[in-house]
């Protein structure tokens, strides 16, 4: 393979498997595999098409990994994300991910030799140092440990002023975890204050009402924390977070994910961190999805989403750059994965047409996740991305359809149409109805998301087309915590603890259809395989060599 230019990014032939087949690329968020019981959706529901794979084709139907290390995170204890799990699938390697690299930067110390904390330490002297993200030990979008470690560092090296705005979780965690973690963070802050610093929270709310939208879907829950992190405006204003969450959490029907936005004020009623002139602010969660719009609103200058009505100058800093082509922001702690060589880009370069599509709230997993998170075209002659309106305002076991059925039919259009060689979709159900943690509904979600494969893998039997079906981590799989024998936990009332979050279990990988070579399957003696083997061997489905640069496919028997 030459270095330089075109030639950098020609593929060698497949000795076996042929050019020019349709490839319908499906993964279904939060799909894993796990034993049938009745907190198991995926089970329950009615789902003959992904049960047919299993059953009627099993040598072409595997587990693969989707958690921990096998997709960069620190431990076999971190569950997988959508975030991690289509970097794997659409690079074909595995990167050390962001909570790696923050962990590793914050041991050894060097975030605080960087450019991104030289940058906001310049406000340190006369101005306050804020701290916005997640507060839980999730490890999806950050983790707790962290943002005490951050804290230390801070005042390590010279922050006197410090006010933390939380948003809290329920969804990487179990719901009314976040009154735990309030408790934990006002220890530290309070410990700060004995020992001089002035440290505070300064503002919260719950994560999906509050700033972590993402893609655009909904730039009101941005504003919401604008309002509360930086005007210091908010519906509730409380003198402690403790108290806050706890009260907030007793209105019928609150949890965790949805709290609104409050505000900490002093004894004469003011906010006490609203975001100033001259302060430095960073977002301390590492993913990038759910911190990009905030990062928008905090750096761009000529923003119109809505209206922030003050813009403070401020030195800000994201804990990583969360978009790679945009550099946005463009002074960040620690430094990205380098996700490079993917395969979206491997495809253009070889004359492969592709065709992304998802709704909304699951569109950049497929385009920016895929392609290392970098935003746009690689060669927009090459490639057509489509992204279908997701519904507004609402919590998605009110309408667990979502655009599946319209997802599915574009994906129909596009293979039908024969303008595409590669066809990629997400089908967001089993993942987005599963996190609100409503069991009938996510059943509902797991049959729907079912019938949107049959529709896809119709199409692909009309051209003479390849499928791959294969999700990014487990979610509709298991919607109770279990304790190590697998039995479901109940809580001090008695009541079941509903996981709302995505687990540590495989998931199916799915391969089939005319076009696929006869006798193609995969080998049952390589037991290892993860999420990062999949875009090798939809190279080779494709019909280009088995190992591109480092990726290599799940073997396939032929
Ligand atoms: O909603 C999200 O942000 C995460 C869970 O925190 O889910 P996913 O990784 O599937 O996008
Ligand atoms: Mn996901
Ligand atoms: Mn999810």
């Amino acid at each position: 393979m030459g270095s330089t230019g075109q030639n950098a990014w020609k593929l060698a032939d497949h000795p076996k498997l042929p050019k020019g087949k349709t490839v319908a690329m499906v993964v279904l968020d939060g799909w894993g595999e796990a034993k049938p019981d009745q907190y198991n959706c995926i089970h329950v529901a009615h789902t003959p098409t992904m049960d047919s794979f299993k059953t009627t084709a099993p040598e072409k139907w595997r587990l693969i990994k989707a958690h921990g290390t096998a997709v960069g995170l620190p431990s076999e204890d971190d569950m997988g994300n959508s975030e991690v799990g289509h970097n794997a699938l659409g690079a074909g390697r595995i990167f050390a991910q962001g909570a790696k690299l923050v962990d590793l930067a914050l041991a050894s110390g060097k975030i605080y030799d960087g450019e991104g904390f030289k940058y906001i330490k310049e406000c340190f002297d006369n101005g306050t140092l804020h701290l916005i993200g997640l507060l839980s030990d999730g490890g999806v979008h950050s983790r707790l440990d962290q943002l005490q470690l951050l804290l230390k560092g801070a005042v390590d090296n010279g922050a006197k002023r410090i006010r933390v705005h939380i948003l809290t979780d329920g969804r990487d965690v179990l719901d009314g975890s976040s009154i735990g973690f309030v408790e934990t963070l006002e220890k530290d802050l309070s410990n700060l204050r004995e020992k001089g610093f002035d440290a505070q929270i300064a503002s919260g709310g719950g994560r999906m009402y509050v700033t972590m939208d993402r893609y655009e879907n909904d730039w009101d829950v941005v504003k919401r924390g604008w309002d509360a992190q930086v005007l210091g405006e908010a519906p509730y204003k409380f003198r402690n977070a403790v108290e806050a969450v706890k009260k907030l959490r007793e209105e019928p029907k609150a949890n965790d994910q949805y709290l609104p936005p409050f505000v900490i004020v002093d004894e004469s009623g003011n906010p006490v961190g609203p975001i100033k002139d001259g302060d430095a602010v960073v977002t301390f969660n590492f993913r990038a999805d759910r911190m990009v719009m905030l990062a928008k609103a905090l750096e761009y200058e000529d923003f119109d989403k809505f209206d922030r009505v003050r813009v403070p100058k401020v030195h800000y800093a994201g804990m990583l750059q969360y978009d790679g082509e945009l550099k946005l922001p463009g002074h960040y702690l620690v430094s990205p994965p380098e996700i490079d060589r993917t395969s979206g880009e491997y495809l253009v370069h070889n004359g492969v047409r592709t065709f992304a599509c998802s709704e909304t709230v699951k569109f950049g997993h497929v385009t920016f996740f895929w392609n290392g998170n970098r935003s746009g075209y690689f060669n927009q002659e090459m490639e057509e991305y489509v992204e279908i309106p997701s519904d507004v305002g609402i919590t998605f076991n009110v309408q667990p359809k979502m655009k599946a059925k319209e997802i599915a039919e574009k994906a129909r259009d596009a293979i039908l149409s024969g303008k595409f060689d590669q066809v990629r979709v997400n089908l967001p159900n089993g993942d987005m109805v599963g996190h609100t943690g409503d069991i009938e509904a996510t059943i509902v979600a797991c049959k729907v998301t079912d019938d949107a494969v049959k529709m896809i893998i119709d199409a692909i039997e009309q051209v003479g087309g390849i499928f791959v079906i294969t999700a990014d981590h487990g979610n509709a799989e298991d919607m109770v915590k279990r304790d190590k024998s697998g039995k479901p936990l109940l809580d001090k009332n008695g009541n079941l603890q509903i996981l709302t979050s995505h687990t540590l279990q495989p998931v199916p990988i799915a391969i089939g259809g005319p076009g696929l070579a006869p006798g193609a399957r995969f080998r049952n003696d390589v037991p290892t395989g993860g999420l990062a083997n999949v875009a090798a061997t939809v190279m080779n489905l494709h019909g280009f060599r088995g190992s591109l640069a480092t990726m290599s496919p799940l073997s396939l028997k032929l």
